[in-house]
């Protein structure tokens, strides 16, 4: 049923057997009152007529069901929206200050779209679903309900993308805070209040946003600084904190005062370098769950494939599951190749592309490994004492086997 009536217009409706008869109605004040807008001045309300012998269906029943449909609507109509933080000096010296702006969020990725292990994608959206249908469950558990997803992997395989799949699925808005802009712990507390629920909270390259690492304490100017500030007075040393943004007071908005803010949230950081992150950080209860973003697997192809070239099986996958195998090329780069250049949308033609480059690829990978080969060979001739070793960062393992951990086969290399 639609009430999208116009004033004084009249629509039927039917519950149970029992017929329902809704009216817009609009009075206007009789009071002498000076406004701006004349709806100001008016009262609109719908009027219900049923037969007397429904009352107790229309009390129990018929209400309370309208009254939820009337909230699914509101949310199946809700735009999603896009948030960025605005200059601090725009908002946290003015009372009426907005510290954040928006836009509409359109992108238009969902996990259907999303190229990764279907497997994985699996269980990221049974996590996602338990998490938005589970207020009863975190309450039960006394835990505030907020969830915190890492994203990681190298640059181009979809971390930016997941987040806008999510925002889809879950219907929450995003809020991108760009840390870089945030000059103070205070500032940061008035960010976060100021973001609703059913939300997202992101941060991305959370490497490079700060120095949020723990490698921090190790640093030697640090060490001398902290130092320092020990021979403060205390008031002088809180006052220094505020000043900037701490991994301290970074831990204590995830932990405490936004979890205090009631309401679905979830925060997501997103990195290319995980081994760079402060364990604190990530650990288990702050980012709940980690994902790898890894290089295109077979299965990830086929999705770009049916993506951009509308097909689900060639003669080339054969080959191109081969040379998946054998060459690391990021989601972004086979994307790129599939897509066509023309509206004429030629099959073979991108396929042959991809196919040349990741051959291509793979030729250069042979190459280089030849010279490192060499070099490493002259170098042991020379001097037998060095046993300096050089490692890849592209293939380092991971040492974090919990359970919540998700994995692509590919990054298992
Ligand atoms: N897994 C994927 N599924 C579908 N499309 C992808 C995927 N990964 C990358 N793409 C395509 O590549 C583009 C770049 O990907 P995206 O920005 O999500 O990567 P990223 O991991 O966030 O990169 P960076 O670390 O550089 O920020 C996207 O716009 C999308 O078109």
């Amino acid at each position: 049923m639609s009430l999208a009536v116009d004033d004084h217009e009249g629509v039927a409706d039917e519950f149970r057997g029992a017929a329902m008869w809704w009216r817009k109605t609009k009075a206007v004040s009789g009071a002498t009152v000076i406004t701006w807008s004349p709806r100001d001045a008016e009262h609109r309300s719908y009027r219900l007529t049923f037969h007397r012998r429904h009352r107790r269906l229309v009390e129990e029943e018929y209400l309370p069901f309208v009254l939820a449909e009337g909230r699914a609507v509101a949310v199946r109509n809700r735009q999603r929206r896009l948030f960025t933080n605005n200059p601090a000096a725009d908002w946290a010296f003015n009372e009426g200050g907005h510290a954040w702006s928006h836009v509409k969020l359109e992108h238009p990725s969902t996990f259907d779209t999303l190229a990764m292990d279907p497997v994985r994608k699996q269980e990221i959206l049974d996590d996602l679903d338990m998490f938005r249908d589970g207020k009863h469950y975190y309450a039960s558990v006394g835990k505030a309900w907020k969830r915190g997803y890492l994203l990681y992997g190298p640059p181009g395989t979809g971390k930016s993308t997941m987040i806008a799949a999510m925002a889809n699925f879950l219907d929450y808005d995003v809020y991108d805070l760009e840390l870089t802009a945030v000059k103070s712990n205070t500032e940061l507390r008035r960010l976060f209040i100021d973001t609703t629920g059913k939300s997202i909270i992101v941060i991305e390259d959370i490497d490079c946003s700060i120095d949020l690492t723990g490698k921090r304490k190790n640093n030697k100017r640090n060490m001398v600084n902290d130092n320092k500030k020990k021979m403060m007075p205390p008031m002088d040393r809180d006052e220094d904190e505020e000043k900037k943004v701490t991994l301290s007071g970074l831990l204590n908005f995830i932990d405490g005062l936004w979890s205090a803010c009631g309401g679905e949230r979830i925060i997501i950081f997103t990195t290319n370098h995980k081994e760079k992150l402060d364990p604190a950080l990530i650990r288990r209860g702050r980012m709940d769950m980690h994902i790898e973003m890894s290089y295109c697997c077979f299965e990830a192809f086929k999705v770009l494939a049916k993506n951009y070239l509308g097909v689900e099986q060639h003669e080339l996958f054969g080959e191109i599951r081969h040379l998946l195998e054998e060459v690391n090329i990021s989601p972004a780069d086979v994307a790129e190749n599939l897509m066509p250049r023309s509206k004429r949308k030629d099959v073979d033609v991108c396929l042959e592309r991809l196919v040349k480059a990741l051959r291509d690829s793979k030729e250069s990978k042979a190459t280089s490994a030849k010279n490192k080969g060499c070099v490493k060979g002259n170098e042991e001739t020379d001097d037998d004492s060095d046993e300096h070793e050089e490692s890849d960062s592209s293939n380092h393992s991971e040492d974090d086997n919990s359970d919540s951990d998700v994995h692509d086969p590919k990054g298992q290399e």
